[in-house]
């Protein structure tokens, strides 16, 4: 048995029941089988059983008082994976189906895209089985503040600095934040994402959305071909899919498909994205609302997204949304590009299927990590007490996509699978945290 099956036996036998956090493991650990090959030095030191088992996993109670006077009691977690590159980075996820089999997955895969991003920042992630849907400000207020009254103590700017995920955007950065404060008397970089009036940095809203349009775009171009006139089909209707939809658009592609957990919709003369930015981020409302205003677009219950014909696929929703069912159906429908906003919103058999035809294809932890980095770029401009202008933020977004899509490029045509970006963001992203590791002695 090869070193790396016997680490992944080893992590299942020891996280039994993780299965996302399995999935992510085993994706990245069998693309780094010639790696490990090439250096021996890695096995002897033990790097890959060090790389998967989190350097502090925390897990607390939430206490927190509804509206009607009861209790809640929720789950916190912040699983503090690997420092080798920089301070623990990542976000935190409030959905009820949040248990640490995902936060793991999410941590882990975290490591290797900052590492990608070329900024100073480690892996890590949190986040807690509340559920904001249907909580009233006050609710979800009374959450964030008994959340941060555990969580300050383990955080800080130079420690680790959560941000938004899923359920936590800038409401809920806000909330976190007053409370870190007040318990610790510290005005600091420890949360990023935070609103323009406090520390926050212009463009990390558009981030994650608008860096994966720049580094598809990139990939358009390495084959001669542009995002302008393309059909695009964007899951998801949230922070990262809306600014993923305002850029395609921009760069003149017709995105006519979004969704939510509920359904999707199908717009044939293109999203009208004002109207699904006033139902989600003002009205916090369903995407079937959308159907109400323009009568001609239609929406559809459950899932089914993937069956719209369309040239480029964003998934922007969730872990696992895009089976190998659906990639089949998109390739049969003729897609020439697929990159993910959302972590790991495709199965292994779905990336199979991807590689295997050819299809121009991004994982998540490279072309979603515009998102992170904008998160670095805000944690320096808080460092230097200063704040760079939209443009000047986008510039350097732009500039680090297409420096993720040289990287995965010349990582997969090293390792002789040119095009194969699941090996190339693997290997580009562990290599630099393991030589790091390797310097810094048994850690
Ligand atoms: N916000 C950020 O900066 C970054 C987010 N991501 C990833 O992007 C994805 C989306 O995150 P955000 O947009 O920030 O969250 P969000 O909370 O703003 O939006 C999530 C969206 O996905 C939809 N969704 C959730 N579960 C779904 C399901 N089972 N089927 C269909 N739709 C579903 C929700 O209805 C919502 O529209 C997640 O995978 C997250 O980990 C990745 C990098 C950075
Ligand atoms: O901005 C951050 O620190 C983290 C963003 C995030 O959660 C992610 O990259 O998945």
């Amino acid at each position: 048995m090869s070193y790396v099956s016997e680490v992944l036996e080893e992590l299942i036998r020891k996280n039994p029941g993780e299965k996302e956090f399995h999935q992510a493991a085993t994706e990245v650990l069998t693309t780094l089988e010639p790696v490990i090959e090439k250096n021996p030095q890695f096995q002897k030191a033990a790097l890959l059983e060090r790389l998967v088992e989190p350097e502090r996993q925390l897990k607390f109670r939430v206490p927190w008082v509804d509206d009607k006077g009861n209790v809640q009691v929720n789950v916190g977690y912040r699983v503090e994976f690997n420092s080798a590159i920089g301070p623990y980075k990542g976000g935190l996820r409030f959905h009820p189906s949040v248990n640490i089999g995902i936060i793991k997955f999410l941590g882990f895969e975290q490591i290797f895209k900052n590492s990608l991003t070329g900024l100073p920042i480690g892996g890590g992630k949190g986040g807690s089985d509340f559920d904001p849907k249907g909580k009233s400000d006050n609710e979800v207020m009374a959450f964030c503040q008994s959340f941060m009254t555990e969580l300050y103590r383990h955080i800080g700017a130079d420690t680790d600095v959560p941000a938004g995920d899923i359920g936590v955007g800038g409401r809920e950065i806000g909330y976190l934040y007053g409370q870190y404060k007040r318990i610790t008397n510290r005005y600091e970089s420890v949360l990023t994402g935070k609103g323009l009036t406090y520390g926050g940095s212009l463009a990390r809203k558009e981030a994650t959305g608008y860096g994966l349009v720049y580094i598809t775009a990139e990939m358009l171009r390495a084959h001669n071909d542009t995002l302008a006139g393309k059909k695009v089909v964007v899951s998801g209707s949230g922070n990262v899919a809306i600014y993923a939809t305002e850029k395609a658009q921009q760069l003149g592609a017709k995105v006519v498909a979004l969704s939510d957990s509920n359904g999707w919709i199908y717009d044939e003369e293109g999203i009208d994205l004002a109207l699904v930015k006033e139902i989600k981020e003002v009205r916090r409302g369903r995407i079937k609302e959308y159907v109400q205003t323009r009568t001609n677009a239609e929406y559809h219950e459950g899932k089914g997204i993937w069956t719209i014909p369309c040239d480029v696929a964003l998934p922007c929703a969730t872990q696992n949304e895009l089976n190998g069912d659906d990639a089949r159906t998109l390739i049969k429908n003729g897609v020439l590009a697929v990159a993910e906003g959302a972590n790991m919103p495709s199965t292994l058999e779905a990336t199979e299927e991807f590689l295997k035809n050819k299809i121009m294809y991004i994982p998540g932890k490279a072309a979603n990590a515009g998102g992170v980095a904008t998160s670095a770029l805000e944690m320096s401009q808080n460092a230097q007490r200063l704040s760079w202008s939209f443009e000047e933020v986008d510039q350097k977004l732009q500039g680090i996509m297409v420096n993720i899509y040289r990287q995965i490029s010349e990582a997969a045509a090293a390792y002789d699978a040119p095009g194969n970006f699941v090996l190339g963001a693997n290997i580009a992203g562990f290599l630099k945290v393991a030589n790091a590791m390797m310097d810094q002695g048994i850690v």
